[in-house]
């Protein structure tokens, strides 16, 4: 039976020990034993290598002592029954080898196959089967040097459920994790594959359900759900043809200290493109021209005290507070307006820096922070965020009583019923000023009538579309110039 094969990936994802736990029980739910899902495991695999290097002459199997290494086995085993020219690295001992993965391996030595005990760097396509959800705590030193020895021959490789060395529940990278070209995942979706730094190790994500995933959806309470642009923008309320301003919100973005007419004045033009109605900017006096210049649909307001925001605030639908907002003596005063507002509020840039010194609890908070500041947020340092994004966003959004999104590759978001959500489409926000238009982007959508949550996924939906269609036209290093047509495009 061909298994099948897909890019479409399902819409829930799952941690490696909820997988593990119910593989075996939604699989004899469905009367399918396991030694056969293994097989199919690998007959997927073997689809795509034939599929992406049919022509390859010499394909080496680098193969672990557990179940992963067992579907490496089976992935060699269909090499020869094809006639290819196939060996298998095995990694650990051969005789300690244990239930399915040892059957693994008698069925593909009883059908002539090679096992040797190093890498061949002669071999075109290597299959990266050592490590799959059984991965746990650091990798022993054997695995870090074939991994790196692996990585060093430059050559094509397909991953076997996960790169090795990947955390398939956190999305932790290891000292050292296989760089695959291709990742097959099985059963059900890892989501450690889908975010932060998982995603420079797993490069192009395949799934096979295996015949299993929707059963396995059905037995099993996902962990975090993959969000979808179409139907995300289905929920944006649409712009009839004789709707005038006042309907599509009015948006208020608080921000631009003296140094940094630059990011409020990137939020405010993106938020307008995002369709808002109407945009007002309050920003530092001597900053008023500038941000006004060139973009003359903007209300622009020089504000010096609290004061002087609050008829701003009352008369706005939405706030946005934070970029370039430093935090100088005029950020304080500033800051100090947002204590009463009860209305949807997204804070980011040092907007969430002077949150983290004196936290403070409004009815509709949104908040953006990128690794740096949610370590700021939390209260530990930027390593440990990055170690679990999920959890990460879950404690910001429980904490902080928000809805939380953690910025970076693979953004996720999390309100305070910790449901988490990566969102798709999504690439490095590297470039200066990406962050400025996506708390924009999500304002706008807001103000437009779109509910909080579903806004903040959309909008990292749209950003994340723009910046990848930019990187298709070349702009690798791209400005937020190149992404504001675009933003536009994928709203209307
Ligand atoms: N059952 C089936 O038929 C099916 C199974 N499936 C497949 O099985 C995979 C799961 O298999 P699994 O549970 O056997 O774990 P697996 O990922 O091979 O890892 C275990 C090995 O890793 C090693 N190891 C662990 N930590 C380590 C470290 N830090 N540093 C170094 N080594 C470390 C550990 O070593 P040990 O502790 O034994 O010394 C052991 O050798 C799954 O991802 C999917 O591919 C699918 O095909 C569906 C059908
Ligand atoms: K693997």
């Amino acid at each position: 039976m061909t298994p099948e094969l897909t890019t479409n990936l399902p819409q829930f994802a799952y941690s490696a020990q909820q997988v593990k736990d119910n593989e075996a029980i939604v699989a004899s739910q469905q009367n399918v034993v396991m030694y056969a899902l293994m097989q199919q495991a690998a007959a997927s695999v073997f689809q795509l290598l034939m599929l992406k290097y049919g022509n390859c002459d010499k394909v080496q199997v680098i193969a672990g002592g557990g179940n992963n290494g067992g579907d490496g086995y089976w992935v060699a085993n269909y090499a020869l029954q094809h006639e290819l020219d196939v060996s298998v690295f095995s990694v650990k001992d051969v005789n300690q080898l244990a239930g399915d993965a040892k059957r693994a391996y008698f069925d593909y030595i009883n059908q002539g196959g090679e096992v040797v005990d190093s890498l061949d760097t002669s071999a075109d396509v290597y299959i990266d089967a050592l490590l799959g959800i059984g991965f746990c705590g650091e990798l022993s030193s054997e695995y870090l040097d074939v991994i790196n020895h692996i990585n060093q021959q430059n050559k094509p490789i397909i991953a076997v459920d996960l790169p090795s060395g990947l955390n398939a529940t956190t999305g932790e990278v290891a000292k050292a994790c296989i760089n695959a070209n291709y990742t097959v995942s099985f059963i059900a979706l890892k989501q450690g594959l889908l975010s932060g730094n998982a995603k420079q190790h797993v490069g192009n994500l395949y799934f096979a359900g295996l015949g299993l995933a929707d059963a396995f959806i059905e037995h099993v309470e996902p962990l975090s759900q993959l969000v979808n642009y179409d139907a995300l923008k289905a929920s944006l309320p649409v712009r009839h043809i004789n709707s005038y301003k006042q309907q599509l919100g009015h948006v208020l973005l608080i921000g631009g200290d003296k140094p940094m007419p630059g990011a409020i004045r990137i939020a405010a033009e993106s938020c307008l493109r995002a369709g808002a109605g109407l945009v007002s900017v309050a920003t530092h006096p001597e900053n008023r021209a500038i941000v006004v210049q060139g973009r003359y649909e903007l209300m622009v307001h020089a504000v010096e005290h609290a004061t002087e925001l609050e008829p701003l605030i009352e008369k706005a639908d939405v706030c946005v507070i934070g970029p370039g907002l430093g935090l100088s003596n005029w950020s304080k005063t500033v800051w100090q307006a947002i204590e009463k507002v009860n209305k949807p509020i997204i804070i980011d840039a040092d907007g969430l820096n002077l949150l983290a010194q004196k936290p403070i609890n409004l009815a509709h908070m949104i908040i953006t922070p990128h690794c740096g500041e949610a370590s700021r947020l939390l209260g530990i340092p930027s390593s440990e965020i990055e170690l679990n994004r999920f959890d990460s966003v879950s404690k910001l959004a429980k904490q902080y009583n928000a809805i939380a999104l953690l910025k970076g590759a693979g953004s996720l978001v999390a309100n305070s019923h910790h449901t988490v959500i990566n969102t798709s489409g999504s690439v490095s926000m590297a470039s200066a000023g990406m962050g400025d238009c996506l708390s924009g982007i999500i304002a706008g959508l807001i103000a437009q009538g779109m509910p909080n949550f579903e806004a903040v996924q959309l909008a990292v939906n749209i950003h994340g579309r723009a910046a990848e269609i930019a990187e298709q036209q070349g702009k690798r290093g791209m400005l937020v110039s190149d992404l504001y047509p675009l933003i536009r495009k994928l709203v209307d």
